[in-house]
């Protein structure tokens, strides 16, 4: 995110030279030779970063910052906005068209431009290049006004950005989406600026719109809040449509209080917004017209599918006889139903658990397909090419899921981005007229697809692919609009085998208990008992960092490593939140050793051998969102023959650099948010919830948490907490995919167009990624600030011994507290390794 940077300093000074130039935006870092300066600079040359157009070496500038320390590099300017200074008489003019920038003009021509077009000869130009029209050659005048554009437009819609308060990092990306015609848009038509950039609040471009001159009560406004308001809530609830009247209530919150007849206002921009297509209506309801093309587009695809067989599926008869069972298992009934149903039918959903199956049918398919395919081939004498039109593919949406499916099932797995070929700000290279090969697809943890990612996979797919499905339908839903698991399973026309019986963690596995009896809706009477796996330390949000760190404590002094043991926790803030939990594990896990590298970025200080999380998708890099990786290298500026802060991170053998212009993307990875979790799996998992969190805590929350951990799990917080996310069902999504499945959805009004893409936000989040972080943060700030469990009411609890806020032996209490007694009794003789199965021991 753009920080704001004061201007309480400028300097004027001559372009030495430009030290660091990201590639992916404008940033750079200059040298410059001071000329003049308001702080008293002593020193010629002083050091400059900021947003920056080509500026050029030689070429005098003055910015507008703050002269700020940098703890490691000392004093330097961070430009909140500069001017180029530019000549402005005849004289500069003359000298500045002849400098040798502009080819075919020399000292003459220059001058017969400045006589021709006067002191404002390069506005006039920008204007209107047709100026130039006679005064020198076409070729000439076309590569003058390129080149002017390419230097001066982006300079002035910084300097026109910085004035309505956009900011320089928005600025360039508008004008590599637009042109020159992102000055226009800025000052003319900024309330386009709602539909075509992603996530761009509605606040900051009505405020831009108000110093362009709009009114409070003009259509375009209105029109434009009404869009933002009905895309934040689809966003913030992950429908993919709301019904008229939440519609009309969620514009009134946007833009009530402002308009005269805020009615009559919302109706009419209603009306014209599903005319110009941008919301369409159907059934009572209004939907984003990318969201409303996304479920046609997926819900058309599976009609398709339906009506065409594969050449391989039409021979369901031979499977009994090929049916491949790797690791001479011997499936169940269900699980060989299962196999069965996903050979014969070209779409097919299987569900279930942790332990249960999934990836056993997964391998059983994909060598049942393979060989079936080998005879087929046999048989009918097919070449090569026929079998690679048959291969199987396998990809899941976040890479550590794709990797863990490739080293489960010994089969190549990608993510969903990379077997599309969509990298940033690119469309799909596979797409309808440009389809995917293989005949039998399969997608591993699809309760995260959500409804965007869902149509382009689809869309992409041949109308003779078997596809298969498979995830956890009682993990958390995506984070984007949709619920595209879901509403495939209770389609009718979609064959679904569900997988309950759970053989990894066997018999007496309490984590798998834990997880049925949340989905059942209650905490299991033994919840806080100590277990083989699991237990559970009550504790009041303030005591959650002294009681996670003992347990990590514990868990280290065993041997554990960064990368077995996971902190999760449902949010950033408080002390039990992420951010403060990191702290702790990572003093724990890796604390600062003399002479140790260390690299600050915002209010991380990664350490080498910092354990870290890559927060969005870089399909250009080919890392994900939950993508976890270690610190292997720590570069300084400040050190010899280092010219820019660096990191360089080891995701599982795939080494990837970290600029200041892409550290943005990373955090430490000691404590994640569960929903960051997903897709990953841990040894041992310490899951902290609190009533603090209470806004977010449902069932799928917990159940997703609690499933994480593969080994062990140890539950810290209140248990107030853990009975209301037990007892609470993820709200509803209201999506139409499953009527237009069932073919029951009323006709939509307006057939939807293809949409533009999108500029993406200034934190160049992923579009999931920017409204996960945005749902987080908003439900953040509606933290409820409930008091904490009191040493009264805990002891209350103990004395009544009413409910079972009964406290057991190990557990850390306010009561303790009160009591004068070490609230963490109990735990000096607890490791995570006493939850470990007998014959995991060994292990620790
Ligand atoms: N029919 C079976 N008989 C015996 N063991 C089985 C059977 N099915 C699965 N297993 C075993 O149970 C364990 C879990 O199976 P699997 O990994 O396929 O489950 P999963 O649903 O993919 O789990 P997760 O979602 O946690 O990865 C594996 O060790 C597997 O070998």
């Amino acid at each position: 995110m753009a920080r704001t940077v004061s201007e309480d300093n400028q300097v004027k000074g001559i372009l030495q030279n430009v030290i660091f130039a990201a590639k992916d935006s404008y940033f750079k870092i200059l040298s410059v030779q001071v000329e003049e300066d308001d702080f008293d600079w002593d020193a010629d040359e002083l050091i400059v970063t900021g947003t920056f157009a080509s500026v050029k070496p030689g070429s005098t500038y003055a910015f507008y910052g703050q002269l700020v320390t940098h703890p490691r590099y000392g004093q330097q300017f961070q430009a909140a906005r500069y001017e180029n200074q530019l000549a402005t008489d005849e004289k500069g003019l003359i000298a500045f068209f002849s400098s040798g920038d502009f080819a075919g003009i020399g000292k003459k021509t220059a001058e017969k431009i400045v006589d021709a077009l006067g002191e404002d000869a390069l506005d006039k130009i920008l204007a209107d290049p047709s100026v130039l029209t006679g005064l020198v050659k076409p070729k000439v005048a076309d590569n003058l006004v390129e080149t002017l554009q390419n230097n001066m437009g982006l300079e002035r819609l910084f300097a026109l950005g910085h004035k309505v308060g956009l900011s320089a990092d928005l600025a360039g990306k508008m004008y590599d989406r637009y042109g020159e015609e992102a000055q226009t848009i800025l000052q003319e038509d900024p309330y386009r600026l709602v539909y075509d950039v992603d996530g761009l609040p509605f606040k900051k471009v009505d405020a831009i719109a108000k110093t362009a001159g709009y009114e409070v009560d003009s259509v375009e406004r209105v029109k434009a809040g009404v869009f933002a308001a009905i895309q934040n809530a689809c966003f913030a609830h992950g429908h993919t449509y709301l019904t008229v009247e939440q519609a009309k209530s969620a514009a009134w919150s946007m833009l009530g209080n402002d308009l005269p007849d805020p009615e009559a206002a919302i109706d009419a921009a209603l009306g014209a917004l599903v005319a110009e297509g941008r919301l369409t209506y159907s059934d009572n309801s209004y939907q984003p017209k990318d969201l409303a093309l996304a479920e046609k587009t997926v819900a058309d695809k599976i009609e398709e599918l339906f009506s065409k067989r594969s050449d391989v599926a039409a021979d369901t008869m031979s499977i009994d006889d090929v049916f491949v069972v790797p690791d001479q298992l011997q499936l169940d009934d269900v699980q060989e139903e299962a196999v069965k149903k996903a050979l014969s039918s070209q779409l097919f959903v299987l569900t279930g658990g942790p332990g249960t199956g999934k990836t056993t049918v997964t391998k059983t398919l994909v060598k049942t397909w393979e060989a079936l395919v080998r005879n087929q081939r046999d048989r009918d004498g097919h070449d090569q090419e026929w079998l690679k039109e048959h291969r199987v593919r396998l990809a899941s949406p976040t890479g550590r899921a794709a990797k863990r499916m490739t080293e489960i099932t010994g089969y190549e797995a990608t993510t969903i981005h990379r077997l599309l070929g969509i990298s940033d700000g690119d469309d799909a290279e596979f797409n309808a007229d440009n389809p995917l090969s293989g005949g039998l697809l399969v997608i591993d943890e699809a309760s995260m697809l959500d409804i965007s990612l869902a149509a382009a996979l689809f869309e992409a797919i041949p109308k003779t692919m078997h596809v298969v499905l498979v995830g956890d339908a009682d993990q958390l839903p995506s984070v984007g609009p949709g619920n595209v698991l879901y509403d495939l399973i209770h389609s009718s026309k979609v064959d679904h085998v569900a997988l309950q019986r759970i053989y990894r963690q066997g018999k007496g596995s309490s984590i798998s208990t834990l997880a049925a009896s949340i989905n059942e809706g209650h905490l299991p009477g033994d919840f806080q008992d100590k277990q083989r796996d699991r237990s559970t330390f009550l504790t009041t949000a303030n005591q959650v960092p002294s009681a996670v760190g003992q347990v990590l404590t514990s868990a280290i002094k065993k041997g554990f490593t960064a990368d077995q043991v996971q902190v999760l926790a449902p949010m950033y803030k408080t002390p039990a939140g992420v951010k403060a939990l990191n702290q702790i594990a990572q003093d724990l896990f890796n604390p600062v050793k003399p002479g140790q590298k260390t690299l600050q970025y915002g209010d991380n200080v990664f350490r080498l051998g910092d354990k870290v999380l890559q927060l969005e998708n870089d399909t250009e890099r080919d890392i994900y969102n939950g993508d976890m990786g270690e610190v292997v290298a720590v570069h300084n500026q400040a050190d010899k023959g280092v010219s820019a802060d660096a990191l360089v991170v080891d995701f599982g053998g795939q080494e990837v650099w970290y600029t200041t212009k892409t550290l943005n993307q990373l955090t430490l990875a000691y404590a994640t948010t569960i929903h960051k979790a997903q897709g990953n799996e841990f040894k041992l998992v310490i899951l902290v919830l609190t009533s603090q969190f209470k806004i977010m805590l449902n069932q799928n929350l917990v159940y997703t948490a609690i499933t994480r951990a593969k080994e062990a799990l140890v539950m810290v917080g209140d248990y107030d907490a853990y009975q209301y996310a037990a007892e609470h069902e993820v709200p509803h999504r209201q999506t139409h995919l499953e009527e237009l499945l069932e073919g029951t959805a009323k006709a939509v009004a307006q057939k939807p167009t293809k949409s533009e893409p999108v500029i993406k936000q200034e934190s160049p989040a992923a579009k999931n990624e920017t409204v996960s972080t945005e749902f987080v943060q908003q439900n953040e700030k509606n933290v409820s600030h409930q008091p904490e469990i009191t040493a009264e009411t805990s002891l209350q609890n103990e004395k009544t011994g009413s409910d079972k806020k009964v406290l057991s032996e190990n557990c850390l209490t306010a009561a303790h507290l009160a009591a004068g007694i070490d609230p963490m009794v109990g735990m000096d003789n607890l490791s995570p390794a006493d939850f470990m199965p007998d014959n995991q021991q060994s292990l620790v």
